[in-house]
């Protein structure tokens, strides 16, 4: 009978929170850099490269590879053997640790939670409740599994039973598309076949947690069904052209894991859970020992990338452009812009949207006649930091707002991560506006890039608060000018079936 202590377990789930916050694991910066050097569209490669160098710092600083610092999901394989020394239910134990995790003095993370689901979300203030997955296993250990999910990357899971004769290749083909760019390709798929629907959804998720090894299967062949689809999925999504960032290249997944169960005769369900480019997943085993400690890896791990952001981009003065200005800026030019911006995201569009409705004023400050607004959550700032992390949130979320936030606040221009649907299009091209992307995944590298931070409205809404940010030379690419023309939309359509590979 083995005994584990309620400090073992919780100090070992934040310690592992905090390892995998700031390193990246190593089979995914293999994967990342041999894709980054066989990329050919230089959108994509330039996002990869932003996301690598963003890696390395994130290494060397201890500080989160990305502002949305996860949701965090725990699978436990506990041994019929294990005797608990704790009064605490094994949720508590482990939202324990998530609190000491995301409440590190020396490396805050994102609390990203909110309470209820509908109604006031109000946030949870320390990222609990995790999710919880518990398993009851022959044995004498405890087995730990978590991942920290992205909030974007999640939102884009997908599930659906089909016909026994179905083809599975044809349904991914189809709604990998569907994704967008808001779950940060490059990144993993998971995909869980079988079982029931809420067991296809766990098995999807689960996948994700195995390390890429697609070099691996390809050199040494498929040995069953199951990894003859990856291998054929791995080839086909890729050749979808979607590629980093969805601004169209070689690279959309580097890797495909699939799980199955038994299924019902009636039924084939199937799910499919993105992973974003922020993989953060560490498996450990406790014996009864003591609490599991973390070998930091070696920083030659990281590869040298030579990215410079200054390299064919025009400098923009936020501070005096004009609609015309605007006008002359190409789809896909990179821009390293200066000056005075305003953030808002999700929680503080609905607020202002409902201020403009009832015909009030704005707090004030929130003057965003003129400017630019940035979509982002950062995280808190430690020591000399200006602000933590501060990568760009999903525009998409925002396009409902866009119209009127165009015609009622002035506002020329937003800033994003991913693809913006019709009406934010139409919208834009109607303002004479323009929408900008910085790279997701890349957001300790953009935090570099703000020199000063001022909190001016909506402070109970935490990380969703309106800032004001000065900036210098943040790099960011035009993805959807001010006549309407999308990256998003051109970029995929170019670089579909160029490996040869056709998906029709
Ligand atoms: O919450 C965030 O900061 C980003 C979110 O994960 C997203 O990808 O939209």
């Amino acid at each position: 009978m083995t005994l584990i202590r309620e400090t073992d377990f919780i100090t070992s789930i934040a310690d592992a929170l905090q390892f995998i916050s700031y390193y990246h694991p190593r089979d995914y910066l293999q994967a990342l850099t041999a894709a980054y050097y066989a990329e050919q569209s230089p959108a994509a490669r330039d996002a990869m490269a932003q996301i690598l160098v963003n890696s390395r710092l994130c290494a060397e600083g201890q500080r989160p590879i990305c502002q949305d610092t996860g949701l965090v999901v725990v699978f436990l394989k506990i041994g019929m053997n294990v005797r608990w020394d704790t009064a605490l239910s094994v949720q508590e134990l482990v939202d324990a640790g998530v609190r000491s995790a995301y409440q590190h003095p020396d490396n805050p993370l994102r609390a990203s939670m909110v309470a209820p689901p509908f109604g006031a979300r109000k946030n949870t203030g320390d990222n609990t409740p995790a999710i919880v997955h518990v398993e009851l296993v022959p044995g004498a250990q405890v087995e730990v599994r978590l991942a920290a999910k992205g909030g974007g990357s999640e939102n884009k899971a997908k599930f659906a039973i089909l016909n026994p004769s179905a083809s599975l290749t044809d349904w991914v083909l189809q709604t990998v598309p569907t994704l967008g760019a808001g779950w940060c390709p490059p990144g993993m798929l998971g995909i869980g076949i079988g079982g029931s629907a809420e067991k296809a959804m766990l098995l999807a998720k689960e996948s994700l947690l195995a390390p890429i090894d697609m070099h691996e299967l390809r050199a040494r062949g498929a040995a069953n069904p199951t990894e003859e689809l990856r291998l054929e999925l791995f080839d086909k999504i890729n050749a979808l052209g979607i590629g980093a960032q969805g601004l169209g290249g070689l690279t959309t997944v580097l890797d495909v894991k699939i799980l199955t169960h038994p299924t019902h005769a009636a039924s084939l369900p199937i799910a499919l859970i993105p992973n974003c480019a922020a993989t953060r997943h560490l498996e450990f085993t406790l014996d009864g020992s003591g609490p599991v400690t973390f070998t930091p890896p070696k920083l030659d791990d990281w590869p040298r990338i030579d990215w410079n952001a200054a390299a064919g981009a025009r400098r923009v003065n936020l501070d005096q452009l004009t609609r015309a200005d605007l006008a002359t800026w190409q789809p896909g030019e990179r821009l390293l812009l200066s000056g005075k911006l305003l953030t808002g995201r999700d929680a503080a569009h609905q607020r202002i949207i409902e201020l403009l409705n009832r015909s009030e004023p704005l707090p004030a400050g929130v003057d965003l006649n003129n400017r630019f607004i940035y979509y982002v959550g950062p995280v808190d700032p430690v020591r000399d930091e200006i602000v933590g992390p501060a990568g760009p949130t999903t525009a998409t979320r925002m396009d409902q707002f866009t119209e009127q936030m165009l015609r009622d606040t002035g506002l020329i221009g937003m800033i994003g991560k991913a693809e913006r649907g019709a009406i934010a299009i139409n919208a834009i091209k109607q303002h004479g506006a323009v929408y900008l992307i910085a790279v997701g995944g890349a957001a300790y590298l953009v935090a570099k890039a703000i020199k000063a931070s001022r909190l001016i409205a909506f402070a109970d809404l935490g990380m969703e608060a309106i800032r004001e940010f000065t900036v210098e030379d943040m790099p960011v690419m035009v993805a959807v000018d001010s006549h309407g023309v999308s990256i998003h939309e051109t970029g995929p359509a170019q670089w579909r079936n160029y490996s040869g590979i056709t998906v029709t």
